[in-house]
């Protein structure tokens, strides 16, 4: 392990967040036991991950969908290489639901069994590395971003968490067929949610009546997200991330520029 920054900790050629990762997890990561029914969100940072969290409590907890049960998408969805709340994976019930932003050649060697499956979400790199900025920027741990020529440096240079968002997306395309895997570009779904909510939920072999499309469809929008603290992570931004100043979302924009 090599620590080139103080907030960036480098594995295996792979750069993490240094205070929220645990180095013996990144050790043992290849032998992390996966279940056949275990569903990963994998990202890239700032490509949709909190989105795409949204829509699988939607579509696998109906206490979400009817808002009787108010437990934040990240207890649902815990990160995996992030698990800031300590959550027991091994004994979680299943279907385990994870996201992640690991590189195709960390992730556990049981994911290659093709049971399990990962749903991969991308985003065009102007609007990451516009997101990205200024999440560095409004981030305690994060080094600051400064100016944006500066930013950009460092992000196509990869010394950012996630490395080169260039390696990360064409490493999971180049590897597709060693995973059960589907791709969800985060434009299309901004243009078309509902035919996305289907197209997830058809992959994850789930079937929802129309009331409960509807239901994920509407609570999956940008402004629902903002206003619904079980999605927005305001609360987790503020008092166990860390932000520089009062001001900023982590919902901040919700743009898609397209390519
Ligand atoms: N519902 C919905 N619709 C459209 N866009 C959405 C939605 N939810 C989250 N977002 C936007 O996703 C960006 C954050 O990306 P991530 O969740 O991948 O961030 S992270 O990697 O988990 O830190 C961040 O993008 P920017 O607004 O451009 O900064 C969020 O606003």
């Amino acid at each position: 392990m090599d620590n080139k920054d103080t907030y960036l900790l480098n594995f295996k050629g792979y750069n993490f967040e240094s205070s929220f990762v645990d180095a013996d997890f990144l050790e043992n990561l290849d032998d992390f036991e996966i279940r056949d029914d275990d569903v990963f969100i994998i990202t890239f940072p700032k490509s949709g991950t909190i989105w795409t969290q949204q829509i699988l409590s939607l579509i696998y907890f109906e206490g979400h969908r009817n808002r009787t049960e108010d437990l934040s998408t990240l207890d649902r969805i815990p990160f995996f290489e992030y698990n800031i709340r300590k959550t027991d994976f091994l004994n979680r019930p299943s279907p385990r639901l994870f996201c992640s932003h690991l590189p195709y050649y960390l992730v556990p060697k049981g994911l290659k069994s093709k049971k399990a499956k990962i749903i991969y979400v991308y985003r065009n790199p102007k609007d990451v590395m516009t997101s990205y900025f200024h999440f560095s920027n409004l981030v305690v741990r994060f080094e600051a971003g400064n100016d944006m020529e500066h930013f950009m440096k460092r992000f196509l240079d990869g010394n950012v968490v996630g490395s080169r968002w260039f390696d990360h997306v064409r490493g999971w395309y180049e590897h597709r067929h060693d995973f059960s895997i589907l791709f969800m570009m985060y434009e299309e779904m901004k243009k078309d949610r509902r035919s996305s909510v289907l197209k997830i939920s058809r992959f994850l072999e789930k079937e929802l009546g129309e009331e409960d499309v509807e239901a994920i469809v509407e609570q999956a929008t940008f402004q629902n997200m903002q206003s619904d603290p079980r999605a927005n992570y305001d609360e987790i931004l503020k008092y166990e991330v860390g932000k520089r100043t009062d001001e900023g979302h982590f919902l901040r924009k919700g743009d898609a520029q397209g390519f």
